[in-house]
């Protein structure tokens, strides 16, 4: 059984919802199941069938054709839901329950999806313990899940009041994407890349993902957010894990996944504000309706994170993002040392190793030809493998991923709370007195020039 909180708000249209009706198109809901949706305005289970599926016809892959099999498992739960008011929840589970365990088949899991506003986060995590309907169920929280370390350690433990770890479900979805999947079994199944994984070889990391969406449809949740919480300490950070995590024992245990990534979160050494942070704003930004005239709220920022560990040691991950930038993408780039030998001090460009991670995910390497012709010169040129080009494939949406995980229990690809508070400390010293001023920038351009510093010797590879 699935109840999904904040089920008429724009994150379970746009994600959670479509999600769910790929993870059922896929086969993959368990055999017998059911959908509650909660939110606070009244209506019937037909009423919010209709909810579901305009949903689905605004998403990308549209109504699934097997809406007919899919629809009649969807429920509706209207009202109120905190400690002192269950309001209709528990009688529609009791009947699901009751419809799903029908013949002697087993207790269903309840798996509770939080996509509601954060401060709603706590109050229905204590309504789940004070109505009895915590136990044995796996809880999803949306980001973000506190937006301090102090705020975060309040929030975890009013959820460790009714839950354990182990039923936390902190969902990033950047962690579900499929070229964020791939650097496993890129590094760990071709000695390619495994072998030159590490500070031997790799002179900088890039994380860069910018946007040329606005802010104008979220200012007031901009305003109270910025660049660098809402991107950084989540998902540039969880990506930044991905790539510098240590090879886990064993890949097919989450267990072990989970602890390798957030060992690199732990390692990565609270970020220099001075040194190694830009923040930047957009000229026009305070034009916003909603936002303040003197507003001095980040929508870029750019920042240089050392992950202290052996493999590490030296090599800068820069970490890059922001609203009305020039471009719409997201690419990790590896950028290798010069080779030795002959052509050591010909070459210009260097060797780069590159996940795009939008979309379906995308593999390039950069590498220097022989410019073909009659003379020795070189150019440099990009082999690309298309991720939905792989034989056999199917590329899933990273919530349809996480939530399938999250159905089977794998918890790989979710947070702990030791692994957030690694990134909070990591954060922290930017939400401290030496934060920067952000700088001005061009919508549409690449931020602040001021940024390029941090890249040297090298440029940012995208826009650089
Ligand atoms: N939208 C996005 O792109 C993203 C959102 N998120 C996160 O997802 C969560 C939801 O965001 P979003 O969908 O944008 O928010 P919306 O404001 O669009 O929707 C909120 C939903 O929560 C319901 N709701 C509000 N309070 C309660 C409550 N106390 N109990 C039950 N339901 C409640 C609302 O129903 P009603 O109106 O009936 O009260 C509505 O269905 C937030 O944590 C946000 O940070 C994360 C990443 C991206
Ligand atoms: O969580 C967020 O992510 C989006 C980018 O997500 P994607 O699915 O387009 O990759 C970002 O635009 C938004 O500001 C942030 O809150």
């Amino acid at each position: 059984m699935i109840v999904l909180f904040g089920a008429t708000g724009d994150l379970a249209g746009r994600m959670v919802l479509p999600a769910l009706a790929e993870v059922h198109g896929r086969g993959l809901m368990p055999e017998r199941w059911r959908l509650i949706g909660c939110a606070t305005e009244e209506f019937d289970d037909d009423h919010f069938r209709e909810v579901v599926r305009s949903s689905l016809e605004r998403s990308e892959k549209g109504v699934p054709s097997d809406w007919a099999s899919f629809s009649p498992s969807v429920r509706y739960a209207g009202g109120a839901f905190d400690e002192k008011d269950a309001g209709e929840l528990p009688g529609l589970l009791e009947r699901a329950r009751a419809e799903l365990t029908e013949g002697g088949r087993g207790e269903p899991l309840v798996l509770f999806f939080l996509a509601v506003p954060p401060r709603a986060f706590k109050s229905i995590a204590r309504g789940l313990g004070a109505h009895g309907l915590a136990d044995g169920a796996r809880v999803v929280f949306e980001k973000p899940y506190g937006t301090s370390l102090e705020s975060f350690e309040d929030l975890d433990s009013a959820v460790k009041e009714v839950l354990d770890e182990e039923q936390v479900f902190r969902i990033d979805h950047f962690l579900g994407k499929e070229g964020v999947q791939t650097i496993y079994v890129m590094r760990f199944a071709n000695q390619l890349f495994g072998s030159e994984w590490s500070r031997a070889s790799i002179e900088q990391v890039q994380i860069d993902v910018p946007e040329d969406l606005d802010v104008a449809n979220r200012a007031s949740f901009y305003e109270a957010t910025g660049a660098a919480l809402d991107m950084i300490v989540t998902h540039l950070f969880q990506v930044a894990g991905q790539v510098a995590m240590e090879p886990p024992a064993d890949l097919r245990d989450p267990t072990s996944v989970l602890a390798a990534r957030e060992a690199a979160l732990r390692a990565f050494r609270p970020l220099d504000p001075t040194e190694d942070v830009v923040l930047g704003q957009f000229e026009g930004y305070t034009d916003i309706d909603g936002v303040a005239p003197d507003s001095t709220q980040d929508t870029y920022v750019a920042a240089r994170l050392w992950v202290d560990t052996e493999r590490w040691r030296g090599v800068p991950f820069l970490l890059r993002t922001g609203k009305r930038m020039a471009r719409r993408t997201q690419r990790i780039t590896l950028v290798l040392k010069p080779p030795y030998g002959p052509l050591a001090n010909e070459l210009t460009d260097p060797n780069t190793i590159e996940i795009c991670f939008a979309g379906d995910g995308e593999i390039q390497l950069g590498i220097t030809v022989k410019t073909p012709g009659p003379d020795l010169t070189y150019s440099s040129g990009k082999a690309v493998l298309e991720l939905d080009d792989v034989p056999g494939g199917e590329p899933i949406s990273p919530y349809a991923s996480l939530i399938h995980d999250a159905l089977i229990g794998d918890r790989s690809l979710f947070t702990t709370a030791e692994g957030l508070r690694a990134a909070f400390t990591a954060f922290a010293p930017l939400q401290g007195p030496d934060r920067p001023t952000p700088l001005p920038y061009a919508p549409g351009s690449w931020g602040p020039k001021e940024a390029d510093r941090l890249a040297v010797p090298h440029r940012w590879m995208l826009g650089g």
